[in-house]
């Protein structure tokens, strides 16, 4: 009769090894982390599993159709929005466990419903941003402060209208200022969200030239502009995201990702991508 107490018909199972604690999905340094992010407004998916860093260093373009999730990502990324799942790490501190208003206030953010009063003085409305105020009015600047909102206007190409009005530029001349404004507080990650539209060719080119000299200076912050064109992408940018419908499509060097594959499936349409030089044209393939 076999011993049941010394040889057990069923055998203990040996104790289950504890699991590899998830990868963290981007490095601690990153300028921005978006880990397994999702946006939901009501019924609407906004954005869904959206992982993207940035790395300090890096010059990023986010390209996509309209609709394409472009604005929320950068809002995101601004600290001005919460993801609905997922994580947001921006400058080492994650969103919704850190002061969003000491954060914001180490990015600087461009976009069209930036609104500045026309009767400010161009100077103004670049120095003002030093107490992120739009208008001047009791505030006390040092001469620093003046002469950094001068530096700036010169390096954007617009110092030249310093003593004007804001109302009196032209839309590329705005466009400009309203980057020197972004810079004024020295960001150590500068967002902006197409900075180039609805400018004329020259006013265009302008632009594209003093972002890539900005893109080129190793002391600028990290930098991440949105756009619809490919022809907008200045010379020095480094990484490209191309999103459709919330979701990534490609996202990854320049070089890979800026592709008749996947801005055809970006934008649901097949185009022929060139580059020349540093800059790229897309157009119908056919
Ligand atoms: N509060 C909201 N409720 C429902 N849907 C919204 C809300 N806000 C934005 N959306 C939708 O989310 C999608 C993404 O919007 P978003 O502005 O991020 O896109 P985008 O890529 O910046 O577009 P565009 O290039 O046209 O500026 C759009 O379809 C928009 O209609």
């Amino acid at each position: 009769m076999p011993n049941a107490a010394a040889e057990p018909l069923v055998t203990a199972p040996a104790p289950a090894e504890p699991p590899d604690p998830p990868a963290p999905c981007a490095a601690d340094e990153a300028a921005v982390a978006l880990c397994g992010v999702r946006v939901t407004r009501g019924d609407a998916v906004l954005l869904e599993a959206v992982d993207w860093q940035v790395d300090p260093a890096e010059r990023w373009v986010v390209l996509g159709p309209n609709g394409a999730g472009k604005t929320t990502l950068l809002q995101l990324a601004a600290g001005r929005m919460h993801p609905s799942g997922g994580t947001v790490t921006l400058l080492g501190e994650r969103l919704g466990a850190t002061d969003v208003g000491a954060l914001r206030a180490r990015i600087g953010l461009t976009s069209a419903a930036d609104r500045l009063p026309d009767r400010e003085r161009v100077h103004d409305v670049v120095l003002t941003a030093a107490w992120s105020v739009v208008g001047r009015f009791r505030e006390r600047y040092e001469a620093l402060d003046d002469a950094r909102a001068a530096a700036l206007l010169a390096q954007l190409g617009v110092g030249g209208l310093a003593d004007r009005s804001y109302g009196t530029l032209s839309e590329g001349e705005r466009k400009r200022v309203q980057i020197a404004r972004a810079l004024m507080t020295d960001p150590e990650l500068l967002l902006l969200d197409e900075p180039a539209a609805g400018l004329d060719l020259a006013g265009r080119e302008r632009l594209v030239e003093r972002l890539a000299a900005l893109a080129a200076d190793p002391a600028a912050p990290t930098m991440v502009l949105v756009t619809h064109h490919v022809e907008e992408i200045p010379p020095g940018f480094t990484h490209a995201l191309v999103l459709r419908g919330g979701a990534v499509v490609a996202r990854g060097p320049l070089a890979e990702t800026v592709t008749a594959e996947t801005l055809s499936a970006a934008f649901a349409l097949p185009l022929e991508v060139r580059r020349v030089g540093e800059r790229f044209t897309a157009a119908a393939a056919g």
